[in-house]
């Protein structure tokens, strides 16, 4: 099978959700595809009414295929301190046109306040790779790994856009939706990651450093997260930006202009515009930007978030040995 699922830009590309059905008949939830972690978990009739603010509730009693799995729990933590918890149910769950009859749904039970204030989500479609799950007593798999025997390739695809509804597609590369050829890089899945390594950057149209960034792709992180020498030879560049403790990032003044940034990926290298480089205002300052590289200091891993995944058409593939594709558009 192939399939394509729209991935709807919420609060200026702060996260991407597709539509996933879930249970018979079917109750449609938006969930934030998250390729750094591998968890499937929905806001649920069993969450914490006091946790819930507009979320739409998967209700496992109104699904007559939802089956509950007895002594199972899941407990997550993300890098930015978010946690949820709850038990699990499996059930039957359409994504694209992509069925897995029988998929571990966790049902969060308790959610951090984080989670409660982002009421675009429903909860999270966890795409990395399953030796990171979290349930107990054993892990469940991701709807990839329990997709893989109907998927035409076993791959899912990434397209994501400023400010504008993108795509993700499965198990099939589009060939309308890039340019030129995809470059493959080598994916380094030990600690159940999309980890790979740029082999260097560039600020704006200064000379390009090779140095190797290890990291992850993750599309379920906003912005580009890396080492801080890079971080603060980027932040050089941009007149009366500073390191802020009050809004927890870089931020410069609105009115000044931003370099683009550039990766490496093989043997090629990839730019990001130098509008996906600034989020915009700060919540209780207009004339203040944030900007779209931060530093990784705060995870301990260097992260291609959305910034940088917008720049480009990303193929997640899954194989024994997973590559990442990138390819401009
Ligand atoms: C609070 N929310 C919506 C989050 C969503 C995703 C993540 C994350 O680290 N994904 N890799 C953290 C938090």
């Amino acid at each position: 099978d192939e399939g394509s699922a729209t991935a709807t830009s919420q609060s200026n590309d702060v996260e991407y959700t597709i539509p996933v059905s879930i249970g018979t008949p079917a109750q449609v939830l938006q969930l934030d595809l998250d390729t750094g972690s591998s968890d499937l978990w929905v806001f649920s009739t069993e969450t914490e009414s006091d946790q819930v603010n507009g979320q739409t509730l998967f209700d496992p009693s109104q699904s007559s295929s939802a089956s509950y799995m007895d002594g199972y729990t899941w407990s997550i933590s993300y890098g930015d301190g978010s946690t949820s918890n709850g038990d699990i149910y499996t059930d039957v769950v359409t994504i694209g046109g992509i069925t897995v009859s029988s998929q571990a749904v966790e049902q969060a039970q308790s959610v951090s306040a984080t989670f409660t204030r982002d009421s675009a989500s429903d909860g999270l479609l966890g795409m990395a790779f399953d030796s990171i799950n979290t349930a107990q007593p054993s892990q469940v798999e991701t709807f990839f790994d329990n997709a893989q025997s109907s998927l035409d390739s076993f791959l899912f695809t990434a397209d994501l856009k400023h400010n504008t509804d993108g795509s993700y597609g499965f198990g099939y590369i589009d060939s309308s939706l890039y340019t030129g050829d995809i470059t493959y890089v080598d994916v380094d899945n030990s600690q159940g990651f999309w980890g790979w390594t740029s082999g260097g950057y560039a600020v704006g149209s200064d000379d390009y450093v090779t140095t190797d960034i290890v990291g992850i792709a993750d599309t379920g992180t906003t912005l580009l997260l890396l080492d801080d020498s890079i971080v603060e030879a980027y932040y050089n560049e941009i007149d009366g930006s500073s390191n802020s403790d009050t809004y927890s990032g870089y931020v410069f003044p609105c009115s000044s202009s931003v370099p683009s940034f550039t990766f490496g990926v093989g043997s090629t290298t990839f730019t990001i515009p130098s509008d996906y480089m600034n989020t915009g205002a700060v919540y209780d300052d207009d004339s203040t930007c944030f900007g779209g590289l931060q530093s990784s200091s705060g995870t301990g891993t260097n992260i291609f978030g959305d910034v940088a995944l917008k720049s480009a058409f990303v193929v997640f593939s899954g194989a024994d040995s997973p590559t990442l594709g990138w390819a401009t558009k």
